[in-house]
């Protein structure tokens, strides 16, 4: 039974799906501390949060069972996502289900701007009839600067279109093409400041957005700019802005989002007759909620039950038609790493993948982190998982080198992974996917064999020479070791051989040092996939 934890306001609708789940126990307990959550979310597999609920470090820490964080929403600036990849926990958003909705909230925000609705509203409903002091401005044939052109800011730029606005768009994936197609002119951020009659900024808060509307920018700002900001607080520098608007340069601002939310008592906007602020409702209507809740829940199930899943914000998105191709190779691959880490009595400092086939033309990065993470599971524990082990590598300085032929040696693909060791060993094991045989090793080392990657195996080095397979098979009889399957692989008679068998059961360590004490016989190691 998988346990989830609710730790903001989701949508029942949208969650109903977790919750129908037969495999699934849904908890909600919002408004926690990060000191209450961190006491707690050790029992939970899955956190479900929004914006408030920060989840740190030391949560993470403290989830030893956590496989996944969803944000029910696109940000995800409230979630450590060095500790959760780190840690092999897999933190996934909903980045398209409150599109509409902030774009909508964004609009509500300008008009209010434009005509001084809110205060407008306080005044008459204090009962003064006041009609001058509330002129406004038409948003036709006004020029609005985007800033951030994804998902939203498109979107703003396609209504401000229908309110017969100009619009100046800048973002940096935004090519001349696009923009043309959107009707929009590409501007840099410089080219806004100075011209825009309205900005809105529609990106993420990084370190290059933090404050990149700041006291420099004001001072060459068009005079009477009207700033919207329904995207992330510190994209706009909230002191200079007050300073901005009482020097009259800033007409008016209107935010939906702060640094830090919710805002202290006593924080400049709250006081500002020229500021309207709402507190962070621009994904806030019954549709979007239940989207996000939607969309989080359905990928939130999909890594639950080791299922292939989408909108992981900690690994680079996998197109369908690629995970279609690659995800038949996942445990054979994962396989091959495991084999081929027990195999190597050495520290590994490289792993080299080889794909030779037809998955020399994919993307083959998702099915080298199944590798990776077998090779690292050996000896790393469960801890590792395809969202951490190139991580984990790296932070163990082991290389990880992929290279591709377009052909291989009578596969339609052949996976060839090699372990180079500290001092200079190699451990090399190749496998495939065979029709209608399924998962096969076909070679270890520099010897062919055809060998079914499952149980208990004995990897045995030789001298070729005759009653070897008489003296191991009779050794292991008078050990109650039975026999499924023996392969024996060599290059030339008399030389070098491998024997690698499956038995039913794990051997003792026992057992294998009597088989290296059999003439010819060189090592005896146990593997199990
Ligand atoms: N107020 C709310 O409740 C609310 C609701 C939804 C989203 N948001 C926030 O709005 C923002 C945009 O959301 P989205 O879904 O459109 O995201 P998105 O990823 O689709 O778009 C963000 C765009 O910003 C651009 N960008 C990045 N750095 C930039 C820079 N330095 N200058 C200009 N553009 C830059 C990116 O290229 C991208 O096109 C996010 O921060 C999100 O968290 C807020
Ligand atoms: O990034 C987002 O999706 C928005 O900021 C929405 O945040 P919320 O889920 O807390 O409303």
């Amino acid at each position: 039974m998988f346990k989830v934890l609710v730790s903001d306001p989701i949508s029942d609708l949208g969650i109903q799906q977790l919750m129908d789940a037969a495999d699934v126990q849904v908890e909600k307990k919002t408004g926690l501390g990060e000191d209450e959550l961190a006491a707690i979310i050790g029992e939970y597999d899955a956190l479900l949060v929004r914006s408030q609920t920060r989840v740190t470090e030391k949560i993470m820490a403290a989830g030893t069972k956590l496989k996944v964080v969803g944000r029910a929403g696109v940000g995800v600036d409230n979630i450590d996502l060095e500790a959760a990849t780190k840690r092999g926990i897999i933190v996934i958003n909903a980045p398209d289900g409150n599109t509409i909705t902030t774009c909508e909230h964004t609009f509500a925000m300008m008009m209010a701007l434009a005509r001084h609705i809110p205060q407008a509203y306080a005044k008459t409903v204090g009962g003064v009839w006041d009609r001058k002091s509330f002129l406004g401005v038409e948003l036709r044939n006004k020029t609005l600067g985007v800033m951030g052109m994804g998902r939203i800011g498109s979107e703003v730029a396609k209504r401000a279109k229908a309110f017969g606005m100009n619009i100046l768009a800048f973002d940096p994936f935004l090519t001349q093409e696009r923009a043309e197609k959107m009707e929009v002119k590409l501007a840099s951020v410089d080219d806004i400041i100075r011209n825009a009659d309205f900005m809105t900024v529609h990106t993420p808060l990084t370190p290059e957005t933090r404050h990149m509307i700041s006291r420099p920018q004001f001072e060459v700002m068009k005079k009477g700019m009207r700033i919207i900001n329904c995207a992330r607080g510190g994209i706009i520098d909230e002191v200079a802005l007050v300073e901005a608007i009482n020097e009259g340069i800033v007409a008016g601002a209107a935010f939906d989002v702060f640094e830090i939310e919710p805002p202290q008592i006593d924080h400049p906007f709250l006081s500002n007759p020229k500021v309207i602020v709402t507190p962070h409702l621009g994904a806030s209507t019954v549709e979007a909620q239940e989207n996000v809740a939607i969309d989080v829940s359905e990928e939130v199930l999909h890594i639950l039950r080791n299922e292939p899943f989408k909108n992981a914000v900690n690994m680079p998105p996998v197109a369908a038609s690629v995970m279609n191709r690659l995800q038949p190779y996942f445990s054979i691959g994962e396989k091959l790493g495991s084999f081929a880490a027990q195999s190597a009595n050495q520290a590994v400092n490289e792993i080299h993948v080889d794909y030779a086939g037809d998955l020399s033309d994919v993307d083959t990065l998702p099915l080298t982190r199944y590798i990776v993470k077998g090779v690292l599971a050996h000896h790393l524990g469960s801890g590792v998982n395809i969202v951490n082990c190139m991580h984990l590598a790296k932070s163990r300085d082991i290389n990880v080198v992929v290279t591709k032929a377009s052909k291989s040696k009578g596969f339609t693909n052949l996976l060839t992974v090699t372990l180079k060791t500290q001092n200079n060993e190699e451990t090399l094991v190749a496998g495939t996917l065979l029709n209608g045989y399924g998962e096969r090793i076909v070679q270890i080392d520099k010897f062919p064999v055809d060998v079914a990657p499952e149980g208990h195996q004995i990897l045995i080095s030789h001298n070729d020479k005759p009653g070897m397979i008489g003296s191991v098979g009779t050794l292991l009889g008078q050990n109650d070791v039975n026999i499924a399957s023996m392969q024996v692989g060599r290059k030339i008679i008399g030389g070098e051989a491998i024997m690698i068998l499956t038995v039913d059961k794990a051997v003792q360590k026992d057992v294998l040092n009597q088989l290296t004490t059999l003439p010819e016989l060189n090592s005896a190691i146990e593997i199990t996939l």
